[in-house]
């Protein structure tokens, strides 16, 4: 596969107004950034036996850059031919959402999956995945296995269904695939390391694509890197890329007014490219520029001093609000009604910079830190260009889905229908709804015939079996006009990229794209295209040289062996409740059967715990979800289900017990804490062969915290617990344990180390006879035969 890299590289500070200025190239990348951090701000925090030390960066300028590829969008709308069956039993996905891809990470991996795939490799995975696909027993299962020989994959999907009531092997399987490919790819990218990773230098940049992109960097850029200027980019390709172990596992108008902007935009261009006169201008200057030019695309060129002098009067503070109010701007006595009843009045700095870019109707790929209202974002636009859609005739027989939103777990589709359902208030005619795995497909079948809506939120997986399970379905997705990918990095990973490639496939090629992300590593740049147009503009709200992470969230690691972890667990849990009364803390676990686990654990030692992973039920699961997010005194212990988009108000604390899958996942989980510019607290609590994981995020200010001590009344309590607590949840615990390790590429290349660590986690549990495995799964982990394991 070809990818063409056409960098328009900019470098901008502070802040960056963005609208689609005319005169700017296809594929340009705007920047924008509506805040300035504090240096020395002092924060009060809770976790007494720490000593956190806060990290700034207090670079101000922000790197953006644009891929434009040659290649164009592949279509593969045969394959979207829908199936109209009179059957409305339908096919499983092949994922449902992203619980699946989680909670069963690495499970079914060999050392065979671990080879390098070539893209030549992917495109004949993709194609013989495509045949297993149709020509296995959907009815039955819906889809077949790409690795492994089926047969034996059936058998042990048999034995599988006998534990649980799912089917989870279509998701172990693509989630090994994707893992294969891009464990390979970090080999790649380890072994490349120049050690000479810092903020200086364009070229010192680790990140394979930014190296790629330097590579053909403009010569404007050349200019400004021998001015010196070039390190105010540097360093934004930074630990952008994957995790160690990745689950990565993806018209312009002319008029007067236009042309008037374009003049300004070739302002701002040479005062990019370093050929306006006053490259000197302060961080502050450049922010009044641009900040005025904001105003201007919002229509508020008579507020724009005003605006930029309260900004700038305020001092550099990190606000997650922008000073633009709703009803400055220029939407419908509608929508901000809407507005207004949810409590919003100013955008947040993302819906100030992304909403005159959509509204103009350019594709758009946003970056902006978790919790800073992104779902607002991509809705408000895209209501507003429904809502001057003419009306659709009630005799329609198929009335058309006018915007598609994508998201990657059930909790964060129900969540985005909410908040469209809070601002579609006013908008009598426009409805909204949500599809989603785990339900009963033909009750969201009765409902899409009976309230027909314009707006349609969907898990990819649940998409797909109603595109090939409805009838009339696909002809409704052809009146989309905008499609949202929200948590898109996730979505254009490999887990989830051939369904989004068919969902895609199954709207029209004339319509609006919007991708959305707290985090957008590298690879999603080079990958975007098979969303977005050529000319779509990558806003980045996160400034270049501040993290992608909270100032406001103190993070801390604490490296513990696992005999000590569960005690550790609960002293930190109860610390923490001693110090706040409103506490409500989530713990993050590696897997699902873990998270049973540990929930387990803390309820035998009466903590107030709920549970939820990708094995409960989805009524239990929205249940659990409603609670968590109305209560105090709470602590839900979850799988990934809960890290990405979930929006739990006043979270106090995100502890991840065990390694994140990548550094994406820790960013998005701790981004569960400290929303709104609240503060937070995250704590990650590793083993001493897990520490390799903090070399993913050293750019993130993650303090090394002492543990706090443990007295052996405490041992003795925990231990009495986990005695308490079922085999059987020890035996899942133990087996989901191993499939996670064995899937990380350090960890996972010595099986015989794998299998002592596996043991070891057995012990902590209690259990020095470790659970017996059957065969079949230790045969697809490549387990077979390794000393220490208990086979039956
Ligand atoms: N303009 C606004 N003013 C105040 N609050 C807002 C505004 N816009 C959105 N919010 C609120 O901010 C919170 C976070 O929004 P949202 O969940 O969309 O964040 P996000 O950026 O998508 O986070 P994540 O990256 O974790 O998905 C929500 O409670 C939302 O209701």
């Amino acid at each position: 596969m070809v990818i063409k890299f056409i960098p328009h590289l900019r470098v901008l500070s502070p802040s960056l107004l963005v609208t689609g200025f005319p005169s700017m190239k296809p594929g340009r990348t705007i920047c924008f950034n509506g805040s300035i951090p504090v240096l020395n701000r002092v924060f009060p925090f809770k976790l007494k036996f720490l000593g956190l030390s806060p990290r700034f960066n207090g670079k101000l300028i922000t790197r953006s850059l644009s891929t434009r590829p040659s290649r164009p969008r592949s279509r593969a709308s045969s394959e979207f031919t829908p199936k109209i069956r009179g059957d409305v039993r339908a096919s499983k996905s092949l994922i449902e959402d992203e619980a699946e891809l989680s909670d069963w990470v690495g499970e079914l991996r060999t050392d065979s999956f671990r080879g390098r795939l070539t893209s030549e490799d992917e495109e004949l995975d993709a194609d013989r995945q495509r045949n297993r696909v149709r020509s296995s027993d959907r009815k039955r299962n819906g889809v077949s296995v790409k690795w492994g020989r089926e047969s034996e994959f059936d058998n042990f999907r048999e034995s599988r269904k006998r534990e649980t009531r799912g089917n989870f092997g279509d998701s172990i399987s693509r989630k090994s695939r994707f893992s294969k490919r891009f464990d390979s790819e970090l080999e790649d990218e380890d072994s490349g390391h120049d050690g000479e990773e810092d903020d200086e230098s364009f070229s010192s940049r680790k990140s394979r694509g930014v190296k790629r992109e330097n590579t053909k960097m403009d010569s404007r850029r050349g200019k400004r890197n021998e001015r010196g200027l070039g390190s105010r980019n540097a360093g934004s390709g930074r630990r952008m890329g994957l995790g160690r172990k990745s689950n990565f596992h993806e018209e312009e108008h002319t008029d007067a007014g236009e042309e008037e902007k374009g003049q300004e935009m070739k302002g701002l261009e040479n005062f990019l490219s370093g050929e306006d006169s006053d490259i000197n201008a302060t961080a502050e200057d450049d922010y009044i520029i641009l900040r005025k030019k904001a105003s201007s695309a919002l229509g508020l060129e008579k507020d724009a001093d005003q605006t930029v002098t309260s900004r700038s009067s305020q001092g550099k503070s990190e606000s997650y609000l922008s000073e633009t109010r709703f009803d400055q701007i220029s939407i419908s006595p509608l929508s901000l009604k809407g507005i207004k009843d949810a409590g919003y009045e100013k955008m947040t700095v993302v819906q100030e910079a992304t909403l005159p870019v959509i509204l103009k109707g350019k594709d758009v790929l946003a970056k902006a830190k978790t919790g800073t209202g992104k779902t607002v974002a991509f809705l408000l636009p895209s209501i507003e260009i429904v809502s001057k859609l003419p009306p659709v005739d009630r005799d329609v027989k198929r009335p058309p889905i006018h915007v598609l939103v994508i998201c990657p777990t059930r909790e964060l589709a129900i969540q985005a229908a909410s908040e469209a359902k809070k601002l579609l208030k006013y908008h009598p005619s426009i409805g909204v709804q949500v599809v989603i795995g785990g339900t009963r497909l033909a009750l969201e079948q009765k409902n899409l015939q009976a309230n027909p809506c314009q707006i349609l939120v969907a898990t990819p997986g649940r998409l797909r079996d109603h595109l090939e399970n409805t009838a009339g379905f696909a002809t409704k997705l052809m009146g989309v006009k905008v499609l949202v990918l929200d948590e898109a990095d996730r979505l254009l990973a490999m887990g989830f990229r051939k369904d989004i490639e068919r969902i895609i496939a199954a709207v029209p090629k004339q319509r609006q794209t919007l991708l959305f992300s707290a985090t957008v590593p590298d690879e999603v740049h080079q990958i975007c295209h098979i969303a977005l147009r050529r000319d779509h503009e990558f806003i980045n709200t996160v400034q270049e040289g501040t993290e992608d992470t909270h100032s406001l969230v103190r993070q801390v690691h604490m490296v513990a062996p696992l005999d000590k972890q569960f005690s550790l667990l609960y002293v930190l849990l109860k610390e923490h409740i001693a110090d706040d009364v409103d506490y409500k803390v989530l713990v993050f676990c590696t897997t699902a059967m873990v998270t049973k686990l540990v929930a387990d654990v803390l309820r035998e030692l009466n903590l107030n715990v709920r549970e939820i992973h990708s094995r409960k039920s989805q009524s239990y699961r929205t249940r659990v979800s409603d609670e968590f997010r109305k209560s105090k005194g709470l602590i839900l212990v979850t799988s990934d289900v809960s890290a990405r988009g979930v929006d739990y108000p006043d979270v106090t604390l995100v502890l991840q017990l065990g390694m994140p899958s990548d550094r994406e996942q820790y960013i998005h989980r701790l981004g569960r804490t400290g929303r709104k510019g609240k503060e937070g607290q995250g704590i990650l609590l590793l083993a001493p062969w897990e520490e390799n994981f903090l070399s993913c995020v050293k750019d993130l200010p993650i303090t090394k915290a002492p543990l706090p001590p443990l007295d052996p009344e405490t041992k003795k309590k925990v231990g009495r617990a986990l005695s308490n607590v079922e085999m059987k949840s020890k035996e899942s615990a133990y087996q989901a344990w191993l499939g996670y390790y064995n899937s990380d590429k350090n960890i996972g290349r010595d099986k015989y180390r794998l299998v002592e660590l596996a043991n070891e986690f057995s012990r902590s549990m209690g259990l020095d006879n470790p659970p017996a495995i059957p065969k079949l799964v230790l045969s697809k982990m490549g387990l077979r035969n390794i000393p220490g394991l208990r086979v039956r």
